[in-house]
């Protein structure tokens, strides 16, 4: 009571209070009495002074707040103010005003130790306590977001950070809970699904719903629906990629009793992470990445930076250089890094048949990496049908072991096939987007007896980060290891990739490739060299602004304020129709190429490079059509 008294002296705090009368003690605050639940199950996971506490009788002296003040009211809280840290708890057991919802898990859903213990940490007095979970990826963050909203039994808006992520979530609902099919619903901008009777869960993105511009009649009526709704648990996937003024958005618009956020990797390069803290709750629990390990629950990866020495004229032309784009373009195109790239590929395509993602951020290098060997890419504006061949090619087909990916990869594809990753350029010293990456090869894999750390255990997966040694990249890479350093994984440095005495096989063993190779890379526009720049979303807002910051491929190929045209020709009969694309303007030809490849062209004619790494794409995809690059519409030749 003294602390209540306390913050009630502070200014900001007391205005938020709600006076009402008819429900105060002496003090005048509310009291009411509750004793502490412990779900059966979980004793072994508390130690004894939680379990004292959870069995405790407890009075409760409490007073209202003003529902729109209570981010004010938190922030007050904080230890830079008041410093008394508040928890925000949902007396789910008790609310009779929300309807329930009819959903339980599966009998094969077992949760795991870990993923046990994060729940008892939510849920150890009996209510539903507001905060964040931090599990590595692969680690089943999924199964603890729908273990945590069938124990709540109360509608759950569920957020996600774009529309494939929304897929895989009401899959995982679908998966590990009775949860019926017409309880659960897509909110995307190509599923506007609605649940049927009071309660249910709705699965959508952060964008969807803190979308301030004009909707569809459609849209506002769901989103009408999400605002009007009490939600017993919002479910907030990938929490570190939100920022702040989003999340503001998302909990102001949206009612919620009880907040979960899940990540792995609670880190910021901007120091933000604090903000989480009061506008969603304090950490609840966070698993040591090699500890699961050891549990064989992740895979046990070897880490190891690979030290690629300038080539002479690279390193000279690096020295010139005051602009840090192309100072970057020559680092990342360094012969030397691309031989090592291609050794590693063709090292662990053929002597050990492991699948390898290629990460590069730097959209030139991915391009000119993956035709050169050539391999499929993806990247942010490598639309669905494109993306959901490749990656089903990389899948399924023994022919299609490596992929390139630009940052799109880091979040939001699931591939678990993947098992060695390869990173040719990155985001600067991000330890997140380090430590993303690594997530993306961690789903365990082969028996558990293979995946146990020590002993005679071997890795089952690979991180390869390939530095241009002597340049800004070596800094970089310092920083960006510091997460999962912290985490317990170790780098190994190797220095001569490919071996001594050989690579004569590999592309840039002479000098004359190099320097054209360095033309090229010089030659190219500032803008062509910039790093990609994506929407943290695949839906209708953020499809329109899929784009680069800097320039764009058609700038790189000069195709710039050229038009789109398509021919048909001969009878418009089904056998003969002959339908040829001639794409000269990037992004006019692209959206149309995205809509007319599902009925594959003919033929495509696209100006020298404008559109190389889309229809590169669409060869790979085995959708063999002619395809002509061509300088103008005037002199093609069908290659
Ligand atoms: N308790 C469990 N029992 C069996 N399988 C599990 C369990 N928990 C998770 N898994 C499996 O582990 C894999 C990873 O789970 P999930 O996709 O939820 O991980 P994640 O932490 O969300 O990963 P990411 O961050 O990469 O999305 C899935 O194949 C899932 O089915």
């Amino acid at each position: 009571m003294q602390v209540l008294k306390k913050l009630l002296q502070d200014e900001v705090i007391s205005k938020a209070r709600i006076s009402s009368e008819a429900f105060h003690g002496s003090d005048g605050f509310t009291v009411s009495k509750s004793s502490g639940e412990i779900l059966t199950g979980q004793d072994e996971l508390l130690n004894e002074a939680e379990l004292a506490a959870a069995a405790e009788e407890k009075e409760t002296h409490s007073f209202e707040i003003d529902p729109s003040q209570v981010e004010n009211v938190k922030q007050r809280c904080l230890p830079n103010a008041l410093n008394y840290p508040m928890l925000e708890e949902y007396d789910f057991r008790n609310d009779t005003i929300n309807p329930d919802l009819n959903m339980e898990l599966k009998p094969h859903a077992q949760p795991r130790p870990y993923q046990e213990k994060s729940l008892s940490k939510m849920f150890g007095n009996g209510r539903a306590r507001s905060g964040i979970i931090v599990l590595p990826c692969g680690a089943g963050k999924s199964l603890v977001g729908v273990s945590a909203a069938s124990r709540i039994k109360k509608s759950c808006l569920c957020l996600a950070t774009n529309a494939v992520s929304v897929d895989q979530w009401a899959f995982q609902f679908k998966l590990w809970s009775t949860i019926q099919d017409d309880q659960i619903c897509r909110f995307t901008s190509d599923s506007k699904e609605r649940f049927r009777g009071n309660a249910g869960v709705v699965v959508t993105t952060y964008n969807m719903v803190a979308f301030g511009g004009k909707r569809s009649e459609e849209s506002e009526k769901i989103i009408e629906e999400i605002r009007n709704r009490e939600w017993g648990l919002l479910l907030m996937d990938e929490v570190h990629v939100v920022p702040a003024h989003m999340f503001r958005k998302v909990i102001s618009i949206t009612k919620s009793h009880c907040k979960l956020g899940l990540t792995a990797t609670l880190v910021r390069e901007d120091e933000r992470i604090t903000d989480l803290n009061f506008l969603i709750g304090p950490k609840l629990y966070e698993a040591n990445w090699l500890d699961l390990v050891k549990g064989g629950f992740i895979a046990n990866v070897q880490c190891a930076e690979v030290w690629c020495p300038m080539t002479k004229e690279f390193f000279a032309e690096y020295l010139k250089k005051e602009n840090s784009k192309k100072k970057q373009a020559l680092y990342v195109m360094n012969p030397n890094k691309f031989r090592a790239c291609e050794f590693l590929i063709r090292f662990h395509e053929q002597q050990r048949g492991d699948k390898i993602i290629v990460f590069a951020d730097n959209l030139f290098a991915l391009t000119e990496y993956a035709m050169k060997l050539r391999k499929p890419m993806i990247y942010g504006a490598t639309s669905h049908v494109e993306r959901t061949k490749i990656l089903q090619a990389f899948k399924c087909s023994r022919e299609v072991n490596t992929i390139f990916l630009s940052k799109v990869g880091d979040n939001s594809i699931d591939i678990p096939e993947a098992n060695v990753i390869i990173q040719i350029s990155s985001h600067a010293g991000s330890r997140r987007q380090e430590a993303q990456r690594l997530g993306r090869i961690l789903r365990a894999k082969g028996k558990l007896e293979d995946r146990m750390a020590g002993g005679k255990e071997e890795y089952n997966a690979f991180f390869y980060s390939l530095v241009s040694t002597d340049t800004q990249e070596m800094f970089y890479s310092t920083k960006r290891q510091q997460f999962l350093i912290d985490q317990g994984y170790s780098f190994k440095v190797i220095t001569s990739l490919p071996p001594a005495d050989s690579g004569a096989e590999l592309n840039y063993h002479r000098l004359d490739d190099q320097l054209q190779l360095l033309s090229k890379v010089l030659s190219a526009g500032d803008d062509a060299v910039g790093l990609e720049q994506l929407e943290e979303d695949a839906d209708d807002i953020a499809l329109h602004k899929a784009r680069r910051s800097m320039g764009s491929m058609s700038a790189m190929s000069g195709a710039n304020g050229m038009v789109y045209m398509e021919y048909r020709f001969g009878f418009p009969t089904f056998s003969n129709l002959c339908r040829i694309l001639v794409l000269v303007r990037r992004d006019l030809g692209k959206a149309i190429l995205r809509v007319n490849l599902r009925i594959p062209p003919n033929a495509i004619i696209c100006l020298k490079d404008a559109m190389a790494e889309v229809a590169f794409n669409t060869i790979m995809q085995k959708i063999v059509v002619p395809l002509a690059l061509v300088h103008t519409a005037a002199s093609c030749h069908f290659a």
